[in-house]
């Protein structure tokens, strides 16, 4: 086992990437703090036996992160691991997109990675060693029309990725991205593969024909967080089914 006796925090844990990721700490040994804003998540972590807690948190508000930290503390007393995960999505193109939705796509997706990636540095600072993993897209490098404050968060989610990566060597912590393509979760169902012809047009223009599941981006994400990737910082890796490799003006095969 890769993980054994490091602590985990994930977050938007109660399903879908992050719930992947949770288990797959786990089965390498890492005890787990999930963390979601949707209750349920207590039952997830229920499933998972005694390696894992749950924190009902809004992970865009700073007090909800602070107070996290600290039932993570209590519960575990360290914290080696970080995978920001939660995010949302909002359809609307650039000329409908509100203030709003903007703000709060923004607040969700790319705020509380400097929320929780500061809250849990600083403990991780006082430890000397650390791993972060800040979940981000293939549409940090694409760009979707109709999903403005999506793609924007997830772009400059990498870019926090970089910065996080060099303010942190000093103190031994890693700090890298995953950047998805499809995978089959609520988010990705609701978001693109509701119609037969947005389903269609991703699966044109992903060279593996299919859809990623959750737990082949936990497996990504069991490495960054593990020794395996020692050397490793400032990265954000694409588990996207060779759908970055492709120029899409000529067919897949
Ligand atoms: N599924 C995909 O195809 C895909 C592709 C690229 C990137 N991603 C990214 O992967 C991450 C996980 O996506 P998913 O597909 O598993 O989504 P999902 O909707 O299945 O799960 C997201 C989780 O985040 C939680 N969450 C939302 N807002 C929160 C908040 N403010 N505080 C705490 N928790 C909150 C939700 O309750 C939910 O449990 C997201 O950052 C998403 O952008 C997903
Ligand atoms: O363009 S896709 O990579 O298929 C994609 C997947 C999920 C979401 C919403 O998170 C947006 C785009």
């Amino acid at each position: 086992m890769k993980l054994t006796d490091k602590v985990a925090v994930v977050t938007g844990a109660t399903q879908g990437i992050g719930l992947a990721c949770a288990q797959r700490l786990i089965a390498e040994g890492a005890k787990v703090m999930l963390v979601d804003i949707k209750p349920e998540g207590a039952d997830a972590a229920a499933a998972l036996g005694e390696q894992a807690r749950f924190f009902a948190a809004d992970v865009s508000q700073k007090a909800d992160v602070d107070a996290m930290v600290a039932a993570t503390l209590a519960a575990f007393g360290r914290i080696d691991i970080l995978i920001n995960n939660a995010g949302v999505t909002h359809a609307a193109n650039f000329l409908d997109v509100c203030e709003e939705d903007f703000d709060r796509v923004m607040r969700i997706n790319l705020k509380s990675m400097f929320l929780c990636g500061q809250a849990v540095a600083r403990v991780m600072a006082r430890q000397l060693s650390g791993s972060i993993i800040n979940m981000s897209s293939v549409n940090a490098e694409l760009a979707i029309p109709n999903q403005v404050p999506y793609v924007v968060s997830k772009g400059a989610i990498n870019q926090l990725t970089k910065v996080m990566s060099l303010n942190l060597i000093e103190y031994g912590i890693r700090v890298n991205g995953i950047g998805p393509g499809t995978i089959l979760t609520e988010l990705a169902k609701k978001a693109v593969m509701s119609s037969p012809e947005s389903r269609n047009t991703i699966l044109s223009r992903t060279p593996m024909g299919r859809c990623g599941e959750p737990e082949e981006v936990a497996s990504i994400a069991a490495f960054l967080a593990s020794d395996d990737a020692s050397y490793m910082t400032g990265q954000t890796l694409y588990v996207d089914g060779g759908r970055l490799a492709l120029n899409y003006t000529v067919p897949v095969k």
